[in-house]
């Protein structure tokens, strides 16, 4: 596959945005190739703040296995998705219903099931702090924390099984793409670890001024992941919002696997135009959350985007995007 859509040398900064470009990831296995890729990262999160990546690790199977199942979950029987319902969820997991969910005041014309990390609850009811504890657990933002909403194994066979293998994939190649934008940066790599499980910095040789361990001064908790799996049917509005125009609030980067071949997300331009952004088989769209562009100091953009939904005939557009999680309690500054 192409390393970029079409660059030539002359183009300026402005025309440059107007394309996504696709990164091979194999190239990091290359060392001749590997300084190539870097510029190419370098210029992606700067210049445009969305990218492709192809060859990125994940097998083909492990995305099949729970890209095929998407039809059938959103087709069980409506029981079955009323008993996984996200209201049913102090962590905002589970299943909501066609048009629940708004965007800028207008109804996203889509149906989700929001599924993350698999962990114990750790909230606590207010009054209920234990003497001794480091975190103060009551804080509302830990509910967030929680086993997910699983449908029934016999409605849907394996498909626990199917999500995990997917989640599991994608997070070491969240992990090993957060340490190329490192090198990108040109930072230690491994200057982020800390926020995802690793020891902290702190307790390292090589510490890196700014970057500090958590409140009590040991490591956070493992992160929480937390992924949508969406189903955007075909609207007779010709530009139907499938989800409205907006930057992802939630975690550090999105990887986003859009299954089949329908058009539909677009991307902010810096200049101010949509950019279509169709599926590319075998690759993930790979774009920035709030918090990245504030670890930045803005310098990577958590770049607006939006989905228009399918037109009358097209597809249904199913798609899953990860957002990488970050430590509920770090904070901008
Ligand atoms: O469905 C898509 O392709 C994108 C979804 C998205 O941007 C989101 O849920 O944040
Ligand atoms: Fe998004």
């Amino acid at each position: 596959m192409s390393s970029e859509l079409n660059r030539a040398p002359t183009e300026t900064m402005q025309q440059k945005a107007q394309s996504v470009p696709i990164l091979d990831l194999s190239w990091a296995d290359d060392s001749t190739k590997r300084p190539q890729l870097l510029a190419q990262l370098r210029a992606a999160l700067f210049d445009v703040g969305f990218l492709y990546i192809s060859n990125h690790g994940v097998k083909p199977n492990t995305v099949s296995k729970l890209a095929d199942r998407l039809p059938s979950l959103f087709d069980l029987p409506v029981e079955e998705k009323a008993r996984l319902g996200k209201l049913n969820s102090p962590h905002f997991l589970g299943y909501s219903g066609f048009a629940e969910e708004t965007t800028l005041g207008k109804q996203d014309q889509r149906e989700q099931f929001d599924f993350a990390t698999e962990l114990p609850i750790v909230g606590r009811e207010p009054g209920s702090l234990t003497k001794g504890e480091h975190r103060d657990y009551t804080q509302l933002y830990w509910r967030l924390r929680g086993p997910n909403q699983w449908p029934q194994e016999h409605l849907l066979a394996s498909f626990r099984t199917a999500l995990t293998d997917y989640h599991d994939a994608v997070a070491e190649l969240a992990y090993r793409f957060v340490h190329l934008i490192e090198e990108a940066f040109e930072i230690p790599i491994g200057t982020y670890d800390h926020l995802f499980g690793a020891k902290p910095r702190s307790d390292r040789d090589d510490e890196v001024p700014g970057i500090c361990a958590d409140d009590v001064g040991t490591s956070y908790l493992p992160p929480q992941h937390r992924l949508k799996l969406l189903r955007y049917p075909p609207s007779d509005n010709p530009s139907g919002q499938g989800v409205g125009a907006h930057k992802d609030s939630s975690g550090w980067l999105t990887f986003l696997y859009q299954h089949g071949t329908g058009p539909g997300l677009e991307v902010l331009s810096t200049t101010g135009v949509w950019i279509p952004a169709p599926p590319i088989p075998g690759t993930f769209v790979v774009n920035f959350g709030n918090a990245f562009e504030a670890a930045t100091e803005g310098a990577v953009k958590a770049t607006v985007h939006r989905v228009v939904s399918p037109g009358p005939g097209d597809d249904v557009r199913y798609s899953i995007p990860f957002f990488m999680g970050l430590p509920l309690i770090m904070t901008v500054s």
